[in-house]
């Protein structure tokens, strides 16, 4: 059964980079079938990967074809960045090298900076002023902020960085505990860095319980776990995961960044925020200028940051642990792409 689509409103571009890989694999299909846009615009996809990897490329391209899809209305595979991010409405920054079980996150930088800075300077030369980028590649935070540097004639508020995955990782935590199912759960909040030292809070969260929203600290009331097991089981899923499977996540990411470009375009609801890792202004004492995961909100596809929540100190000592280790990562992406 097809759906009727309207063709009067002109395709969106959505730019996919290290499309020929797994998380790709798992995300074209629901951008392709209008989980970003909504059922009724049609998106033209931009597929980016390198040169090697063209055959691979154009196998997904059939697949894409091959999924007889009424909002799909282009797809174009290229290994050059100038190609792909023309014209883009949409750029998810996915290709990068995943860590291995082993490889420490100052191998990773050193592996995935020059892409992000390469990037960086193609958006900057080709992309609307509109273009909304999310970083996902690793570690995604550092490398939003290399490619925001270098594309210094966008707006800040354009780029993102992936914490989604966190937020939703915390969220079905919070559920699992608490034995309901993940939409009777709302505010958590992801702090900081996409890596262990990012801090999931939960102080700020409600939880639906027999039809009534409670705090989830006091529905939960064990602050043991919710400071111990809760944050450390959220801080190394990524790690977990891979360990059992060999390879980084890949389909829970692939839902995470359709929610972080759904929400962001189309708006958060009423009473809720989400996790982004986003420009630090520096609000909450955050040094201004590090790519910094914050509760946000949406409307009308520009974030807001929730201001004001109290912060205890539990909770400050966690946000500047992270901060600081942002303010390293940044020091350490200079030295190498000053090498
Ligand atoms: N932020 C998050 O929540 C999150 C979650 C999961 C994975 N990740 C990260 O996402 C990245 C991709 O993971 P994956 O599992 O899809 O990896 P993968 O190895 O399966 O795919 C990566 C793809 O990127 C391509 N690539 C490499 N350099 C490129 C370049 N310069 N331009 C375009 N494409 C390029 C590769 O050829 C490959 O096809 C990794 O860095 C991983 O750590 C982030
Ligand atoms: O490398 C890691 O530990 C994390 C990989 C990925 O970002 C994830 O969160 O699943």
């Amino acid at each position: 059964m097809s759906a009727h689509v309207s063709n009067s409103a002109e395709p969106k571009v959505v730019c996919v980079t290290g499309a020929a890989g797994q998380i790709a694999y798992s995300l074209l299909f629901n951008i392709a079938r209008g989980d970003i846009y909504g059922p009724n615009q049609r998106v033209i996809l931009h597929l980016l990967d390198i040169a090697p990897m063209m055959e691979a490329l154009q196998g997904v391209v059939m697949e894409l074809q091959d999924c007889s899809l009424p909002l799909l209305a282009g797809v174009e595979a290229t290994s050059d960045p100038k190609v792909a991010f023309n014209n883009a409405d949409a750029a998810i920054l996915v290709g990068a090298m995943p860590r291995k079980e082993g490889m420490e996150r100052k191998d990773l930088l050193r592996a995935n900076a020059k892409i992000f800075k390469e990037q960086g300077d193609a958006l900057n030369t080709v992309a609307k002023p509109s273009v909304k980028i999310l970083v996902v590649g690793n570690p995604a935070n550092t490398n939003a902020l290399i490619t925001l540097l270098h594309a210094t004639s966008l707006p800040k508020e354009n780029f993102s960085a992936l914490t989604r995955l966190d937020h939703n990782r915390a969220i079905a935590q919070v559920a699992l505990r608490v034995g309901v199912s993940v939409e009777k759960v709302r505010n958590v909040i992801i702090w900081g860095n996409h890596s262990s030292t990012q801090y999931p809070d939960v102080n700020h969260g409600e939880v639906e319980v027999g039809g009534q929203r409670k705090k989830i600290k006091d529905v939960i009331a064990d602050e043991a776990w919710l400071h111990g097991d809760f944050i450390k089981t959220v801080q190394s899923r990524g790690g977990a995961i891979i360990k059992a499977r060999k390879l980084s996540s890949a389909m829970s990411a692939a839902k995470a960044i359709v929610d972080h470009m759904h929400d962001w375009i189309q708006g958060t609801p009423e009473g809720e925020f989400v996790s982004m890792g986003v420009h630090s202004t520096g609000v909450y004492g955050i040094p201004a200028g590090l790519i910094y995961s914050f509760p946000v909100t949406c409307k009308n596809g520009t974030y807001t940051i929730v201001e004001g929540l109290p912060i205890d100190v539990f909770s400050r000592t966690k946000m500047t642990e992270t901060a600081d280790e942002l303010v390293s990562e940044r020091e350490d992406a200079n030295q190498i792409l000053s090498a």
